[in-house]
């Protein structure tokens, strides 16, 4: 966030206090190189007006575990922190990181008894990211260039949509071929990997993510406290999403002041359509096994 200018002020709270103050004064350190932020750590009281509060804490994933592993165990940190958050920062929007990001939205919403434009999970803002990527060094693009998107589950049953994936107003596919080096399905299988087995990859070299997703959430974050209207996969809970009910997961949402907006409802092909509805389902049963 310092370093896109995306907020004023920062406060960093966590039950570890030292570790708290040790970051902020690290980060802040940065500030002349990047924006002049306000860089504190603090309690809850802290948060007190602010416009949008970042919930990251709990546990992450050890190598080899998969993120619905973590969510009885993050259920409950989130059990002790929401009331606290909303006692102090009722009018903020609240943005979710920990993971299973998707149904920690769905417990988020419920626990803070907000509407869901106000509680996003940071979804598949993460994996966009990675498949644009991706996409963008396979075609020797800028991947602010590409525009691809992945919905659904930020997990093992994302959606990445092939069938809409362009730069300027040619298909990838089309693109590949114009430059002389087709698409294959080995490519493919190679990008869906990199994309989808990115956390795995990363979490066994160095334990945890975080440049990958601190852009992300800085994104989100610069796009409500500048009121954008920018479109960003995030999730948030839905009242129905291919005959699903009820459910939280990550499609391209309008992003401002207010929260996350009105969904895009993407154009998918049928193969596309068909893993959204079982990355709803597997989320779903998530949630309802919990
Ligand atoms: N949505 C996404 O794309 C990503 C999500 N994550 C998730 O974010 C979460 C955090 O990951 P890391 O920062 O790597 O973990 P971490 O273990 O480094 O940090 C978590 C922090 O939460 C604090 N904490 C735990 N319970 C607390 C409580 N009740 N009150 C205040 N603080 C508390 C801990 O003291 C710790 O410092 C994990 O669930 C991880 O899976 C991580 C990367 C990407
Ligand atoms: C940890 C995680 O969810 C990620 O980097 O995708």
């Amino acid at each position: 966030m310092v370093m896109r200018g995306a907020a004023s002020e920062v406060v960093l709270v966590d039950r570890n206090r030292a570790l708290a103050e040790a970051q902020a004064q690290d980060i802040l350190h940065a500030t002349p190189f990047a924006f002049p932020t306000r860089v504190t750590a603090g309690d809850w009281a802290d948060v007190a007006g602010s416009g949008v509060v970042v919930l990251s804490a709990g546990v992450g994933q050890k190598p080899g575990e998969t993120r619905l592993e973590l969510l009885g165990r993050n259920r409950a940190v989130f059990a002790d922190i929401v009331p606290r958050v909303l006692e102090v920062a009722p009018d903020a929007v609240l943005l979710v990181a920990s993971n299973p990001v998707d149904v920690m939205t769905a417990i988020t919403t419920e626990l803070a008894g907000l509407p869901p434009a106000r509680v996003i999970g940071s979804g598949t803002v993460l994996d966009t990211a990675r498949f644009r990527a991706l996409l963008g060094e396979f075609l020797g693009i800028s991947p602010k260039s590409v525009h691809a998107w992945v919905l659904g589950e930020h997990g093992d049953s994302e959606v990445l949509c092939w069938s809409s994936a362009s730069v300027g107003a040619i298909s990838v596919e089309a693109l590949a071929l114009q430059h002389g080096r087709p698409l294959t399905a080995d490519d493919r299988e190679a990008i869906d990997k990199g994309v989808r087995g990115a956390a795995y990859k990363i979490i066994a070299g160095k334990g945890a993510t975080w440049f990958g997703i601190g852009g992300g959430i800085a994104r989100i974050v610069q796009a409500i406290a500048g009121d954008e209207r920018a479109v960003l996969t995030v999730s948030t809970l839905i009242p129905e999403v291919e005959g699903v009910t009820n459910v939280a997961l990550s499609l391209p949402r309008v992003i401002g002041a207010k929260g996350a907006g009105d969904a895009l409802w993407p154009e998918l092909d049928a193969t596309e359509r068909t893993a959204l509805r079982h990355s709803a389902e597997v989320l779903k049963a998530a949630a309802a096994g919990l």
